[in-house]
């Protein structure tokens, strides 16, 4: 059997990440999540002008050097004025924040040092030239480095992005994944169901799982169990970057996917140290990566946590490494020999810094309830049979994109 790292490590340099696109600033939503490919560089100064940082009345510092000082108001000038203005010596004009600084002004008094007159205005105290002024570039000049290539861009970034013109960004695509789901036992969320037959859990919850962790839904389809139902639902893979499916890995008289890709084909299956997710299926179809997961749920669940969501980061451009949090055992349980256990476990968050876990509902991966109830994931080391009180794990929080 491989070491859960060990199969990590082979899925991961099966893959690249996604060729980069050029995509239009203003397409924020297509750029947005991704990660820059190169490197933005500011293209203009922001600010473009010298403008107002106060509501006030813009002024020549050397006509206030001896307060008060009474100055007639030749004009306004609103945020988004395009007229070119000019003040005279000895004169004011009421200025709005963020207007641009009239030619001839080179301060702002704001209005609460002054009367606030219409026709003339009041001013109570001197300025120092360059007061209540944003000079042009003080924000970004030409050539600035905004945001660097290999970050993933995100709410922090886009005022930047947005403002500094460039025209296009180039980012690496989030792959579109493909869900696909086979036994013949399926049936859709809310069909009315036989006996022996189950609903499709795997299907949406699997397409939850790659929605949460940052990635797109191309397709999700439920198939049978057949070789030709595996290959029929590869045939046309347009628009799609990556495969998941789950089910027909194991040792049973209908394995569609062990069925459909025989030895020698482009899908190895492997045994994997750990549990649940034991039976894995992984190759590259089309160019495209397959994971051919465990039909159990919480297999399926832990098996993208642990492997798809790490190659899929990477050919997003991410960082592949699952980061994890400890915390201590609160409760004795025990785990299975010689396999990593992939425990779902609550997490009692009550002491920052020192977190408790438990185990949510049993360990066999046909359930789904306990997995509901979880908060994380718990790495147990293959080694440990029993985990104690007090024990020190390693875990992933579910709430987040596992990462
Ligand atoms: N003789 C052996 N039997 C099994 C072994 C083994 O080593 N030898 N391994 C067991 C382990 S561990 C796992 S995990 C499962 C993996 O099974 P498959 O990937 O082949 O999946 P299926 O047989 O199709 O289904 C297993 C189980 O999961 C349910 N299932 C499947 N798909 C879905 C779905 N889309 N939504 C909800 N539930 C699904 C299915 O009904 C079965 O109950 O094999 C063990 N057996
Ligand atoms: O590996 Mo299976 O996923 O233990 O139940």
């Amino acid at each position: 059997m491989l070491t859960p790292a060990d199969y990590t490590a082979r899925l991961l340099a099966a893959v690249e990440p996604l060729a980069p696109v050029r995509v239009p600033v203003g397409q924020v939503a297509d750029w947005l999540g991704r990660v820059l490919a190169e490197d933005v560089r500011a293209e203009v100064a922001v600010p473009a002008f010298d403008n107002s940082a106060m509501d006030g009345y813009a002024v020549r510092a050397d006509d206030l050097t001896n307060p008060p000082a009474t100055l007639p108001v030749v004009g306004d000038i609103p945020a988004g004025d395009t007229r070119a203005h000019r003040l005279g010596v000895g004169e004011a004009l009421r200025i709005m924040t963020g207007a641009a600084l009239p030619a001839g002004a080179d301060a702002v008094v704001q209005v609460e040092f002054t009367d606030g007159g219409a026709q003339q205005v009041r001013i109570d105290r001197a300025v120092g030239a360059g007061t209540a002024v944003r000079r042009a570039g003080s924000d970004l000049r030409p050539g600035d480095p905004v945001v660097p290539a290999g970050v993933r861009a995100d709410a922090r970034h886009t005022a930047a992005i947005v403002s500094c013109g460039v025209r296009e960004v180039t980012v690496h695509p989030v792959p579109r994944v493909a869900v696909i789901s086979t036994g013949d036992e399926l049936r859709a969320p809310g069909e009315v169901l036989e006996p022996g037959q189950i609903v499709d859990s795997n299907g949406p919850m699997l397409a939850a799982l790659v929605r949460q962790a940052g990635f797109e839904v191309a397709r999700v389809q439920r198939i049978g169990d057949t070789a030709q139902d595996v290959r029929a639902a590869l045939a046309d893979l347009a628009g799609v970057d990556a495969i998941i499916t789950s089910g027909g890995v194991s040792a049973g008289a209908f394995e569609p996917l062990k069925a459909a890709f025989g030895a020698g084909s482009e899908v190895t299956f492997s045994s994997v140290a750990m549990q649940p997710g034991k039976p894995q299926g992984f190759g590259v179809v089309d160019g495209r990566p397959l994971f051919a997961l465990p039909g159990n749920p919480a297999s399926s669940f832990v098996s993208f946590v642990l492997f798809a969501a790490p190659v899929l980061r990477r050919m997003a451009g991410r960082d592949s490494a699952i980061r994890t949090t400890m915390a201590r055992a609160a409760e004795t349980w025990r785990t299975s020999p010689g396999r990593m256990q992939v425990a779902r476990v609550t997490v009692d968050r009550r002491h920052p810094g020192d977190l408790e876990v438990r185990p949510a509902g049993g360990a066999s991966s046909h359930l789904t309830g306990g997995l509901a109830g979880a908060d994380a994931l718990a790495l147990v080391p293959a080694e440990t049979d029993q985990v104690a009180v007090g024990d020190r794990l390693g875990i992933i929080d579910l709430e987040g994109e596992f990462c």
